[in-house]
């Protein structure tokens, strides 16, 4: 059995060869590694300081939660991942029991909304409330109702971790069946060993063997950077539905082609600064530059779907 993230890389590059609508541009990638080998440029997790940290277990337990709300921001205009990420936080500060396993069994989507601090539903709101409730059981069913044991019986192995988040928690097994056969993605499980490896500085808690193995999160940030550099060509047809904002259909092809020809392409350039410069970049260290480059270009038009995944 392929470890997570061996199989997250075969089912990108699987999409990347039979792809249709859209195109991995080799040409592009040249052009981008041209322009970073020489100096990678480096995003300071928690660039935007709006994350909870107290080096210790507590901060585990407020990322796990964040990461199981890490999704489709999109259809509220006013709401994004800093609302989210700040929102726990200040709930979390002023109580330090609000991510307890049972009390995010309980939540309503109103005391959710409350906790957020937000006016009107959350998008997917009952989603967003399901999955604390499974957080929340599943924590205290198998991990002492602390997401740290789930961290510390990974053995500091990133594949580890995110096969037993995605093998324990439905809500992060992101997956589709693409042309008849089963895709990986594991964007919020990635995602979640990446925060913890940001806050903790890979020491502690963000210490892993193998942090090197984890891909970029297939959001719908940064297929649009990828496209705006020119590393992905859109058909016509996915590009107008995606330049007049229209949605795409969850486990559609133009959609899993999307994220996974993202995951290929920035795989493809790590190899290509590898080959030109020797240098070992992490794909996590270029996940967050195009992120960061992303978030600040509000203009960019952005794939629109209804997903509890990204
Ligand atoms: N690939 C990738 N996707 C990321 C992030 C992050 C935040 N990373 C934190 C960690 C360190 C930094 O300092 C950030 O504070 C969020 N997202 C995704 O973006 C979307 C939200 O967009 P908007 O609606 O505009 O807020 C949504 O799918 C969300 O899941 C990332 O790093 N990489």
């Amino acid at each position: 059995m392929k470890n997570a993230m061996e199989e997250v890389r075969v089912s990108a590059a699987w999409v990347a060869g039979r792809s249709s609508h859209v195109l991995v541009d080799s040409s592009g990638i040249e052009k981008v590694v041209e322009t970073i080998q020489d100096n990678i440029p480096k995003v300071e997790w928690d660039f935007e300081g709006i994350h909870y940290f107290d080096n210790g277990p507590l901060t585990v337990q407020y990322l796990f939660v964040l990461d199981a709300l890490n999704f489709c921001f999109w259809p509220d205009k006013d709401l994004n991942y800093d609302n989210l990420a700040l929102g726990l936080k200040e709930a979390l500060e002023k109580d330090k029991s609000v991510f307890d396993a049972d009390q995010l069994q309980k939540y309503t989507g109103p005391q959710l909304r409350k906790l957020l601090k937000w006016p009107r539903p959350l998008p997917l709101e009952d989603e967003r409330v399901r999955l604390l409730h499974e957080v929340g059981f599943e924590l205290e069913r198998s991990f002492g109702g602390k997401a740290s044991n789930l961290v510390e019986s990974c053995g500091k192995s990133a594949a580890k971790l995110v096969s037993l988040i995605t093998s324990h928690f439905p809500g992060f097994r992101d997956h589709a069946v693409y042309k008849g056969r089963q895709v990986f993605l594991y964007k919020r499980a990635q995602i979640f060993v990446a925060d913890l490896y940001g806050a903790f500085k890979g020491q502690g808690y963000g210490e892993f063997i193998d942090i090197s193995s984890i891909t970029i999160f297939a959001d719908y940030i940064v297929p649009a950077v990828l496209r705006q550099l020119g590393v992905l060509r859109y058909s016509s047809s996915l590009a107008s539905i995606v330049d007049t904002n229209n949605e795409i259909g969850s486990g559609s092809e133009e959609e899993v082609e999307l994220r996974a020809c993202s995951i290929y392409a920035v795989e493809k350039m790590r190899d290509l600064i590898r080959r030109k410069s020797g240098k070992q970049v992490l794909t996590v260290e270029l996940d967050l530059w195009l992120w960061s480059f992303g978030v600040q270009c509000p203009s960019l038009p952005y794939h629109r779907t209804l997903s509890i995944y990204y």
